[in-house]
């Protein structure tokens, strides 16, 4: 089985970023191996801190960060970091020529039932035009020279695409290796699987709730077909899912914080999500617009998130189309 950095070869990716994705492997096997000691390394709860986004953050949370920045810093390619857990960016190496957004665990409420979690990322150039500090960051998806995860479920998986497929790479804990075990991931167009949080029912826009309305009827309803539902509440294991078998992942719009409508993150989850589904030929939206389209204007900023199997998206973005006639969505 083939090792990641010849795989990386043979699609041309330029040295530098070899070395970031590189150093991004050994921090998802530090990560990993911590995880993986559970409590016996005093890893698991929460800190008494919350982070930027207002949230309690876990143990791990902090300390996957911390991992990610002292050693992606480390590495001479790597302009600058953003982290859903850190206000700013953090600068590296002034002529660096990559920017690595990250959310380094995914799914942090799973941690302390020993359930699946992961690490998000998102590469981008610096950019040469005098821009410095946030502003760097400030740049669509579709600008995204890699994207990927790090699933820690029963195996850790790293997941990554550099605009040549979607590369799938299982850690084999003898040799202390990711090696190549799936090419090319390919989402299936046709789904009868979806996954979003049926408890927001009520907070959802009504035609959001008129296209899950349709879902749940099944063969009786309008679909004439059974869907069946998934919910792992880490996006990250969510979209493996649907990377592997296809489905729909949503988490829509809901009106529970008149301050904050969205729950995911644009540049830590939206983006880099988006670039691996795409590559697997699935589909991305916001509800609005093409995720990787969006032009973002803070580093942290939410974002309405429909993705998966092509068919599935485009059937659900008609539902809120429906509603958008009558002036209330603009899909
Ligand atoms: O608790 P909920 O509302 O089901 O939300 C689950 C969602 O929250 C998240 O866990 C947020 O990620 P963090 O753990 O990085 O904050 C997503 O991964 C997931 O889809
Ligand atoms: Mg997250
Ligand atoms: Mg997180």
């Amino acid at each position: 089985m083939q090792r990641f950095i010849p795989t990386l070869r043979r699609d041309h990716v330029e040295e530098g970023l070899i070395s970031v994705i590189n150093t991004l492997q050994i921090c998802a096997k530090e990560i990993s191996h911590r995880l993986h000691q559970g409590e016996l390394a005093g890893v698991l709860g929460s800190t008494l801190d919350e982070n930027i986004q207002g949230e309690t953050q876990k143990k791990l949370d902090v300390l996957a960060n911390q991992l990610l920045k002292d050693i992606l810093l480390e590495n001479k390619f790597v302009r600058a970091v953003a982290s859903e857990e850190e206000e700013g960016i953090v600068e590296g190496f002034a002529d660096g020529k990559y920017l690595i957004a990250f959310d380094p665990l995914d799914g942090s409420s799973n941690i302390d039932i020993n359930s699946m979690v992961g690490t998000i990322f998102s590469v981008l150039r610096a950019p040469q035009d005098g821009r410095t500090g946030t502003d760097m960051f400030l740049q669509p998806g579709r600008d995204q020279v890699m994207a990927g995860y790090v699933l820690y479920g029963p195996s850790t998986m790293l997941v990554f695409t550099t605009g040549k497929g979607v590369r799938v790479f299982t850690l084999d804990h003898m040799v202390g290796e990711f090696l190549l075990t799936d090419e090319d991931l390919e989402i299936p167009t046709e789904t009868c699987e979806f996954a979003i949080n049926m408890s927001n029912y009520r907070h959802w826009q009504p035609q959001m709730r008129a296209y899950i309305d349709d879902l749940l009827a099944g063969d009786t309803g309008p679909r004439c077909k059974n869907f069946n539902m998934r919910w792992i509440a880490a996006m990250v294991a969510d979209v493996h899912r649907v990377l592997c078998r296809g489905g729909l992942f949503t988490y829509p719009w809901d009106s529970r914080k008149a301050n904050k409508p969205y729950k995911l993150r644009l540049m830590y989850e939206g983006n880099p999500m988006a670039m691996l589904v795409e590559q697997a030929g699935g589909r991305a939206h916001s509800g609005e617009q093409r995720i990787m389209d969006i032009e973002p204007t803070d580093i942290h900023q939410r974002v309405g998130v429909i993705l998966g199997s092509a068919n599935e998206v485009e059937t659900c973005l008609r539902y809120l189309q429906q509603d958008s006639q009558n002036g209330a969505t603009d899909v």
